[in-house]
């Protein structure tokens, strides 16, 4: 058994929804899937598997950022895991986006994670699993959902509002990229590192430039929209 993931390898499903929130953890599994068993709370990154639509799903706490993310996926791969989707929030750098868009992160660049530390001298630029993100954003088209698909950015710091980190952002927007969060690049060096398929999708909580943040109902109703295309899509890929 890993140190921090209090479970066996069989409580663990192939695929795996990865929220940063342990609250949202625990609402997915209630709200989605069909007979949710907790395996794990130590620390309270709760973890769950039950089944939707008749497929084995876990869906696992990674705690904010990539230290914490980092663990989890290092003791997911040990259960076995094989399919791992963020399913998070964002703040948007790209003009025009929306509270509750929907972003598809098709990489992730780094601002100063730790991650960078997993190859010498090289920062490695993992994309998603190109079959997920393509029958993810497929899925959000079909259901009419506002969409988008590019780089997004994953910083280790939340309220890094410095001006010299804000000018970091800007220029990082110039070159498109549409979002900023906190855990995405740990997720794919490490699918990378060890074969798994591996894809982050966002809900728009907020703009970091304008500091406009959408009231929380708004921000629930895209988490639960963007929660269960994911599943759909997801089960039917891989069942
Ligand atoms: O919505 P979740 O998955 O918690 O993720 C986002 O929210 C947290 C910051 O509030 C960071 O972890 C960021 O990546
Ligand atoms: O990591 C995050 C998440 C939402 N909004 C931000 O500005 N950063």
């Amino acid at each position: 058994m890993p140190i921090h993931i209090e479970a066996k390898e069989d409580e663990v499903a192939d695929i795996v929804l990865l929220p940063g929130n342990p609250e949202r953890a625990k609402y997915i599994a209630k709200k989605f899937l069909d007979d949710p068993k907790l395996y794990t709370s130590y620390r309270e990154m709760y973890g769950y598997t039950g089944t939707f639509n008749g497929v084995k799903v876990s869906v696992q706490t990674t705690g904010m950022g990539v230290p914490s993310t980092a663990i989890i996926l290092e003791e997911l791969n040990m259960l076995g895991a094989k399919t791992l989707i963020r399913v998070g929030t964002c703040g948007a750098l790209k003009e025009g986006l929306e509270a509750a868009d929907l972003l598809i992160g098709q990489s992730a660049a780094t601002a100063g994670t730790t991650i960078n530390s997993l190859t010498d001298d090289i920062t490695l630029a993992p994309p998603a699993d190109f079959e997920l993100i393509n029958n993810l954003y497929q899925s959000a088209i079909k259901l009419d959902m506002p969409v988008h698909v590019g780089q997004i950015v994953t910083s280790d710091y939340f309220y890094g509002k410095s001006d010299n980190y804000i000018d970091g952002l800007k220029k990082l927007a110039e070159y498109g990229v549409l979002g900023v969060e906190m855990e995405t690049a740990a997720l794919y060096n490490i699918a990378a590192k060890y074969g798994l398929r591996a894809a982050t999708v966002l809900t728009v909580s907020d703009h970091v430039f304008t500091q406009v943040r959408a009231d929380k109902d708004k921000i629930q109703q895209g988490v639960d929209r963007m929660t269960e295309m994911v599943l759909k899509t997801v089960t039917k890929l891989f069942d």
